[in-house]
């Protein structure tokens, strides 16, 4: 099944097959040569002590020939075969990286990133040496053993038709590895990726790691997986070391054994002529040798198989993110957005939204306000459509969300997420994200509106300034600056905000403050407060408590209800004359 999968990968490449097998086969064909003309020149000119000089030199001008004429074609061949194969992982490797990109939120939150990235690179990798060795050494090796049967055939058909009998002897012992191997290959695979996992996990929480002293604790747990990735190892390379070298040499020295004393009898009977006997030997070692090569990349087509499955399993993903549905292509002209009676539920066991129904009109703030783990980012993942909504309605413009393509919802609602995400590459191309209708001043335009140009032109190169991997060399207050000009650049009808106020100082929050309440402009805005002092001219406050909305209204309405928000308007109100006080007295 994995097999004819993989196998289904060298379709379009049948051409540059086909012409590497011709290759293999000619090349293999004039190996096979060799053993026969030095028959002939044992039994006709060694024997008999005829040294005739230019039949000799025919003899041996062939030889080196086709000596030449092999190794010329055996390159060829291999390259073709290694150019195939890396073209192969690199389909195999695109379409992996395709399926993850569209895989739903909900993937992401059960798989651990390194074991994707540890399918992604080192499963294919290893699908790769299917293609680069095991394939080509198993069909030349193949070709190989037929030749030296038909030249065994055509030198005694008494002898060469015993030494069929290796050959269920051969396959035995691959059959025996196969299925044992399977199992053990398995095992490693998933250790190196539990490996991965662990790794990708301990790099990218470095800081808190070292800040809570945890080094030595994960490192004793890296040692513990490190250790049973060894242990795996070691099982599949006693494995190895029984089955695939000791047992095919057992077989040929018997084999050998038995041709000897075949030969031993019969000679007493007629003489035999030693060339016969010596291209046996030759052609039985020119046997074992192929079979031995296989038995080696029998280890790697396990591995292959095993690692293959992995990435399939990948690509049959189901848990794919939810898409577009219906013909119709609506596009947000207004941005009003609707819930109708949503609930939603992550494990399909218990609601984390029950109930919710509010609308924004065009241009309106709503705002959501809550404890935490009350609900509001389960609000916003639903209206970002990264998880599929099961119960009751999202609407924008009157349209379900459904109904709208992937590009005009992401290129419409502009997100604005707590942590910015910066990608590798310039400040320039940070903001334009790859969108080409984005000019350069469009671009320096959107950092005026928010007045990141400050900070930008300050940089040692301004706007073609590199940015490392998530944007670590730049403060946080700055990140959020330059995710805003993104969102700006982008022109989005609607814009989702988590609050973004939280770690920067002082003058950098003002900055914000300011850019979003222009940014927010003429926008339908969905923002999540933590801070209730941010949002007090929201035209509709949601008041979120364990999924249902307990309280909604304007800022002062809510006020009067001396409900929910009103609690925690005092109690945030209390914190800050707090920590006013501590500071003038400290
Ligand atoms: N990806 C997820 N998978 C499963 N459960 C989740 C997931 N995300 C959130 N939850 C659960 O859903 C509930 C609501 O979480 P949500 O993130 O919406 O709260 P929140 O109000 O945004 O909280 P906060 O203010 O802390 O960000 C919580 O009980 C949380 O445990």
């Amino acid at each position: 099944m994995v097999m004819r999968r993989l196998f289904r990968y060298l379709i379009p490449h049948r051409k540059t097959l086909v012409a590497a097998f011709l290759l293999l086969l000619a090349a293999t064909a004039a190996d096979l040569a060799g053993p026969l003309l030095i028959k002939v020149f044992i039994d006709d000119h060694l024997t008999p002590r005829d040294f005739n000089r230019e039949a000799l030199l025919l003899l041996g001008g062939t030889y080196l020939a086709l000596l030449l004429l092999s190794v010329v074609l055996h390159y060829i061949q291999q390259f073709s075969f290694h150019r195939m194969a890396l073209q192969v992982i690199q389909e195999l490797r695109n379409d992996v990286f395709g399926k993850v990109q569209h895989l739903g939120l909900a993937f992401f939150d059960r798989v651990a990133g390194g074991s994707l990235v540890s399918r992604i690179t080192n499963d294919t990798e290893a699908v790769k040496e299917l293609f680069v060795s095991v394939l080509s050494t198993f069909v030349k090796n193949i070709v190989l053993i037929i030749g030296a049967f038909t030249a065994m055939f055509l030198l005694d058909v008494r002898l060469a038709a015993f030494c069929l009998v290796l050959l269920p002897l051969i396959f035995g012992v691959m059959h025996t590895y196969r299925r044992l191997s399977f199992r053990v290959y398995r095992v490693i695979r998933e250790k190196l990726s539990d490996l991965n996992a662990r790794l990708s996990e301990s790099i990218q929480g470095m800081n808190v790691i070292q800040a809570l002293g945890q080094e030595k604790r994960l490192a004793e747990e890296f040692e513990r997986v490190n250790g049973a990735h060894y242990k795996a190892n070691l099982r599949n390379m006693k494995l190895n070391g029984l089955l695939l070298r000791p047992a095919v040499d057992l077989i040929y020295i018997l084999s050998i054994m038995a041709v000897l004393s075949y030969f031993g009898i019969s000679l007493g009977e007629s003489a035999v002529q030693i060339g016969v006997l010596y291209a046996f030997i030759n052609l039985l070692e020119r046997l074992f040798e192929p079979v031995n090569q296989m038995m080696h990349q029998l280890s790697f087509l396990q591995q292959a198989v095993v690692s293959a499955g992995r990435v399939f399993e990948l690509l049959d993903e189901k848990e794919t993110a939810p898409v577009k549905q219906g013909d119709g292509a609506p596009r947000i002209r207004k941005g009003k957005i609707a819930f109708e009676k949503v609930s939603f539920s992550y494990d399909g066991q218990t609601d984390v939204l029950k109930n919710i129904s509010f609308t924004a009109e065009p241009g309106q703030t709503v705002a959501l306000v809550g404890h935490t783990g009350s609900g509001k980012t389960s609000i916003v993942n639903l209206l970002m459509r990264f998880y599929p909504l099961t119960r009751g309605r999202i609407t924008i413009d009157g349209e379900p969300l459904t109904a709208f393509d992937d590009r005009e919802l992401r290129s419409r609602i502009g997100l604005v997420l707590q942590d910015s995400f910066l990608f590798v590459g310039t400040v320039k191309e940070n903001l334009r994200l790859g969108n080409r209708d984005i000019t350069d001043e469009a671009v320096r335009e959107a950092a005026r509106f928010v007045q990141a140009d400050t900070f930008i032109e300050k940089l040692p190169q301004g706007y073609d300034e590199p940015v490392g991997e998530r944007g670590a060399t730049f403060s946080s207050g700055q990140r959020q600056l330059l995710s805003f000009a993104r969102t700006v650049a982008q022109q989005p009808k609607v814009l989702v905000l988590d609050e973004a106020t939280a770690n920067v100082d002082t003058e950098t929050e003002g900055k914000i403050r300011e850019a979003l309440d222009r940014i927010r402009k003429g926008r339908t805005t969905i923002a999540i407060a933590h801070r209730l002092s941010t949002i007090q001219d929201a035209d509709l406050i949601l008041v979120l408590h364990r999924g249902e909305i307990v309280e909604r209204g304007t800022h002062q309405e809510l006020l009067a209800k001396r409900g929910l928000y009103h609690k925690m308007y005092r109690l945030q109100q209390g914190e800050k004359n707090r920590e006013a006080s501590g500071l003038q007295t400290g």
